[in-house]
């Protein structure tokens, strides 16, 4: 038998960042997905490996079912209800299966994801013989929540397995989680990124789970009607980074000027919240279309201003910015930082060309 599930990857239009220290977010899905697929070998296949298969880094991972049983036998049987943290030690443990995979020095990088993946399949199915396909859209490790959309699909395709977990109606040929079983998939989701991420504030698995755009503050999402048209580019700087090590940074910067921080914390959490009203606000005409567009600019702007401030901009970012400020256009990081991707708000653009 064979599983497919997809989620999305994610722009955040504000509050990447603080967001993991208490501050409100605003982000949107985007309509590049990972998917997932998992199959099961059949009783006459005698098969004992449980395989992964990273398609778009080329890197193929087996163990033996028994092995991973041995190693990890003390965890007992899966709770696949009960969304559970991997701890220190067992990410030890894992770890050790991973490293005799021998992953090449230059994708060593992706160990955590592999991490991750063993901690969601066992967990969630025990310990059985199935392969598993990875395939994306999106650039991993440029700031579109490729970590995130991995966590979902992963995690929607192990669970869909569960005699508990009801799918919905087709839906454009594909089913979908049921409210209740999303709120699971989204905790598990979480418990991937957090092997990822360190610290994740669990913004991008939320809007991967959850899809459209959100509201997001600790730990608690509040779905946005936008009643206006939001069109942006996205630039790749192609520059790469791993959000862990930026979002630690941010953490070590608070440590060192606690009081300068809150203060920028607090900034971004009022430019997010403002960004969501102005995206919600009621757009009669053309006149407030463009005003609401010049006060979306601004916010985008400042935030990235308070981006600079946590530290997390960089050179080839700033490059994107320089190029699009010669346009009069509004830019700001998007996600992690340090390289990745770059958001530019192009609706003016688009009222002038058609005007
Ligand atoms: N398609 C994929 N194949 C294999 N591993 C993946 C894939 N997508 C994501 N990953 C895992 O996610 C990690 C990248 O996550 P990271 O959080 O650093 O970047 P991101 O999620 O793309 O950006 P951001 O968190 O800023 O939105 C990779 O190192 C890998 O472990
Ligand atoms: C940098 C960060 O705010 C967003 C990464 O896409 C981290 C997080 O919220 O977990
Ligand atoms: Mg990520």
């Amino acid at each position: 038998m064979e599983v497919k599930a997809r989620a999305p990857g994610k722009i955040i239009i504000a509050g990447e960042h603080a967001v993991v220290h208490g501050s409100t977010a605003v982000a949107a899905c985007i309509d590049l997905c990972t998917s997932v697929s998992l199959r099961f070998p059949s009783d006459s296949d005698n098969n004992d490996t449980l395989k992964l298969h990273f398609k778009d880094v080329a890197l193929e991972f087996s163990w033996s079912v028994g092995k991973v049983k041995e190693t990890l036998s003390h965890l007992g049987s899966p709770f696949p209800s009960t969304p559970t943290s991997c701890s220190v030690e067992t990410i030890k443990c894992i770890a050790v299966l991973v490293e005799e995979q021998n992953i090449p020095e230059a994708k060593i990088g992706l160990a955590s994801g592999v991490i991750a993946f063993l901690w969601l399949y066992t967990s969630i199915l025990g310990f059985k013989p199935a392969t598993v396909v990875v395939t994306s859209d999106l650039p991993i490790g440029a700031g579109l929540g490729s970590s995130a959309a991995f966590c979902v699909s992963l995690t929607a395709a192990l669970l869909s397995f569960l005699d508990s977990v009801s799918l919905d109606t087709n839906h454009q040929g594909w089913l979908t989680f049921g409210e209740s079983d999303l709120d699971l998939l989204n905790k598990w989701a979480f418990e991937g990124e957090k092997i990822i991420h360190g610290k994740p504030s669990g913004l991008d698995n939320t809007v991967s789970t959850y899809g459209n755009i959100i509201k997001f503050r600790s730990g608690k999402l509040t779905r946005i009607k936008s009643n206006m048209p939001l069109k942006m580019l996205i630039t790749n700087t192609k520059v790469s980074r791993n959000t862990k090590a930026l979002v630690a940074g941010v953490s070590e910067r608070t440590l060192r000027h606690p009081d300068a921080m809150s203060s920028v914390f607090n900034a971004v959490d009022s430019i997010s919240k403002e960004l969501a009203t102005v995206i919600e606000s009621p757009t009669p005409d053309d006149l407030s279309l463009t005003e609401k567009e010049g006060k979306l600019e601004e916010l985008i702007e400042m935030n990235q201003g308070l981006l600079q401030c946590m530290g997390v901009s960089h050179a080839s970012i700033e490059t994107v910015l320089r190029t699009t400020l010669k346009y009069k256009l509004a830019s700001k990081l998007t996600g992690a930082g340090g390289g990745g991707c770059v958001l530019t708000v192009t609706a003016n653009t688009a009222i002038s060309n058609s005007s």
